[in-house]
């Protein structure tokens, strides 16, 4: 779908780096990739946690609860989650202009879909985080029993089962939430948006 010929661009009065300066922080999109059952949502609501108490303007966007609302009628086929993400990746970038730091925590298990979000940023703003965690602890977590029903074929196209998760080739962050603590998780993403002048 192109551009509308008669829709034009409305510039704001404010502008993010006004609202940037308001908040006293940067602002940035913390974008968690992986597997289902992996700790993107433990990670991005702990990390949430702490920005907060840090008094950071701060906000998540998770999957199952976007799938509830704005992207309800989307389904799991490459083409809907291609939709999912690019929805998503658009509505960070609103956020990113409020000055926010948006986590999001969707599973976006191609690459292709996840470059095209980093491309509505400018260098710097979209940091890709790789919540790595082998399938098989994520399919012994199995926290919402999606695993078992995968495997018994009840479910289609489930990610890492019976449709493929593409790994980050060049990740800002990588997580390993097999073998680290979530406080060590979230101060190890706190440190890299201090060192990195963000906040
Ligand atoms: N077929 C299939 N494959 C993967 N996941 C499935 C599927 N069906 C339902 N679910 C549940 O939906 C959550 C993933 O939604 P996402 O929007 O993150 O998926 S995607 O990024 O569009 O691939 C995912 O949530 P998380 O477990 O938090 O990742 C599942 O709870
Ligand atoms: N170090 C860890 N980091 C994140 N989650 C962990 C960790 N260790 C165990 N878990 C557990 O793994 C599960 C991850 O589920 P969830 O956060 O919903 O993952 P996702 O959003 O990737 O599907 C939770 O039950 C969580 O308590």
């Amino acid at each position: 779908m192109g551009k509308h010929p008669y829709i034009v661009w409305h510039k704001s009065f404010i502008t993010k780096a006004d609202r940037q300066d308001k908040n006293n922080h940067k602002s940035c999109v913390l974008w968690f990739t992986g597997l289902s059952g992996s700790g993107k949502s433990s990670l991005a609501n702990a990390l949430d946690k702490k920005l907060h108490s840090l008094g950071i303007q701060s906000y998540v966007l998770d999957g199952d609860n976007i799938r509830h609302g704005l992207n309800k009628g989307l389904g799991f086929s490459k083409e809907d989650r291609k939709e999912n993400i690019r929805r998503i990746g658009e509505v960070s970038k609103l956020f990113v202009d409020s000055g926010t730091i948006v986590s999001t925590a969707f599973i976006s298990p191609f690459r292709e879909d996840r470059c095209s979000v980093r491309e509505l940023f400018p260098e710097g703003e979209f940091i890709e985080i790789y919540v790595r965690c082998p399938l098989e602890i994520c399919e012994g977590r199995d926290p919402k029993g999606l695993y078992k029903k995968a495997r018994s074929g009840e479910i289609k196209d489930f990610t890492g089962i019976s449709s493929p998760y593409e790994e980050p080739v060049n990740p800002e962050l990588i997580i390993e939430t097999n073998s680290k603590s979530l406080t060590k998780s979230v101060d190890i993403i706190v440190d890299y948006l201090q060192s990195n002048k963000i906040i």
